[in-house]
């Protein structure tokens, strides 16, 4: 078969394609993060969402305020205390997102072709033809023919409830437009997208400062997600700030790319950030549609080179109502996963849609089918030639771990890290098998103060070292991931040296 990222050597039997997949512990090795919300936070249904394959839980301070989404936390707290499932928590940020704000119940109709004015003026009532917004700089951003989409709040592109508008005529802080399509706005929250133009606002608003210093500061989050980066400052600005948050030093930053200021920005900001969040819902917007495989596909390469993880957004949007994929949809998760991304991120589907479990379980499923094809070995050459000669010590040792790993065929990848660094570097190089990282806390001084690297990712047990090896052996036999006979690779560091070494189990 000709296609690179596929490993489909001999022409496929088409009868093997109905053969049953063999169930696994893991439903895919590619991760999915559900946004919680009012469909999604009840203890039995976040249970479920878990055991179907939810790895992070997204936050979003778009919407509730800190005791909504603390309840919702200390839910996912029980549920993985139940299901004994490992859950990172991602708080993500409000950003320069643009409101329509309405104080009215009703539904409010837009007639195609009428026009519509945009006012600041929040002290009145929303109408048919005039809709308060939280930002007086617009009629300074916009020009006359500009685009602007209002959507329902994680809009999917797929409801009658999004608008289109043309700005016509700029009116003092007004902005008057012209509607291009009949729709009825008929919840809360929408957000307003000024397609290809910079609204003026920081980053990290105040807002979102206050959220990530009480909220996201007690619950030591594991990520942030940067919405609306549009630089590398943007990450700068934000690292800086959560280093002076005690633990939240160690929070990981995921630069989201949603509009094209942060697309034309993107290396600098891949520099920058821990990972990439291809947020396709806005950036679909701001590009042509006929573009948007290209960003995908370009930007994935980038992170996949650097081995810094991608995740990719709104990739089952009509399951929000449905309890099936379009065939669209489905040929799309899988082609992100054979284009290198390392997570799928649900919003509506988890948050507000009729059949969260099932969503994540099918994403689940078609991510663990195209796994099964990817080429892995044309991927290992590709980012061994990009990363070249000399290479670090340990990016050598990790590299090699994963080659050992395949050669061998071994179940699993034992790997000892303080920081996580050894376990993304054995994550850069895609092995085919889990990779069991034990995370040994180190305690560390910069001449200020003490900290614990590590502390904060090591969250199933505080055994000794000695027995740590055990330990992670002993969790992949629970988990059906080793068996009796089997080899696996363990890569940790002995004094100064980083080390491989195979091992093959007795019983
Ligand atoms: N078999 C083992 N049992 C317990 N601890 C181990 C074992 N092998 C390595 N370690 C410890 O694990 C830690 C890994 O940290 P480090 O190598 O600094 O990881 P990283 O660079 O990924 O942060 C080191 O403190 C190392 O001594
Ligand atoms: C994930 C996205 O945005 P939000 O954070 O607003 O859900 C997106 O635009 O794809
Ligand atoms: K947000
Ligand atoms: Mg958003």
């Amino acid at each position: 078969m000709p296609s690179n990222n596929l490993l489909l050597e001999e022409p496929i039997r088409m009868a093997s394609i109905l053969e049953p997949s063999k169930p696994t512990f893991f439903p895919a090795m590619t991760k999915i993060v559900g946004t919680l919300g009012p469909r999604s936070r009840s203890v039995e249904i976040i249970s479920g969402c878990l055991n179907a394959g939810m790895s992070v839980a997204r936050f979003d301070f778009s919407w509730g305020d800190t005791a909504y989404h603390q309840e919702t936390l200390e839910n996912l707290k029980i549920a993985i205390k139940s299901t004994k499932k490992l859950c990172a928590v991602m708080l993500d940020t409000i950003g320069p997102e643009l409101l329509v704000v309405t104080k009215t119940e009703h539904p409010i109709s837009l007639l195609a072709d009428e026009s519509v004015v945009l006012t600041p003026d929040q002290d009145k009532e929303a109408t048919s033809n005039l809709l308060p917004i939280n930002f007086s700089g617009l009629s300074k951003a916009v020009k006359k023919g500009d685009t602007i989409f209002i959507g329902q709040y994680l809009f999917t592109g797929n409801e009658t409830t999004s608008v289109m508008l043309e700005v016509t005529d700029v009116d003092g802080e007004d902005v008057v437009c012209q509607i291009k399509n009949s729709a009825i706005l008929a919840r809360q929250l929408y957000t307003l997208h000024v397609s290809q133009i910079r609204i003026d606002l920081p980053t990290l608003t105040d807002k979102d400062k206050e959220v990530i210093s009480t909220w996201g500061a007690r619950n030591n989050i594991d990520f942030l997600s940067l919405s609306h980066t549009r630089g590398a400052e943007d990450v700068r600005h934000a690292r800086d700030f959560l280093s002076q948050l005690g633990d939240l030093g160690q929070t990981q930053i995921f630069a989201k790319i949603e509009n094209t200021e942060g697309l034309t920005h993107f290396d600098e900001i891949l520099h920058e950030a821990d990972g990439i969040i291809l947020a396709r819902g806005n950036l679909g917007v701001d590009l042509p549609p006929e573009k948007v495989f290209l960003f995908q596909k370009a930007a994935l390469y980038k992170c996949n080179m650097a081995g810094k993880p991608a995740v990719v957004t709104r990739v089952v949007d009509s399951m929000t109502d449905n309890l099936r994929p379009t065939r669209a949809e489905a040929t799309d998760v899988a082609n992100a996963v054979l284009d290198g991304s390392d997570a799928i991120l649900l919003g509506a589907e988890t948050l507000r849609g009729l059949y969260p479990v099932e969503t994540i379980s099918i994403v689940g499923k078609i991510c663990a089918e195209a796994e099964k094809v990817f080429n892995h070995n044309l991927f290992f050459k590709k980012v061994i030639n990009y990363v070249g000669e000399p290479m670090s010590h340990l990016e050598s040792i990790t590299s090699s771990a994963v080659r050992s790993a395949i050669k061998v065929k071994a179940s699993a990848i034992i790997c000892f890290t303080s920081s996580g660094r050894a376990a993304r570097l054995i994550a850069k190089y895609r092995p085919t098998m889990p990779v069991l990282s034990v995370v040994i806390p180190q305690l560390k001084t910069n001449q200020l103060r003490w900290t614990f690297t590590g502390a904060f990712e090591a969250k199933t047990t505080n055994a000794t070292s000695e027995s740590a090896l055990k330990v992670a052996l002993d969790y992949g036999k629970a988990h059906g991931v080793i068996k009796s006979h089997d080899r696996v690779v363990i890569c940790q560091k002995v004094g100064d040296s980083a080390v491989v070494k195979i091992m093959e189990l007795e019983d």
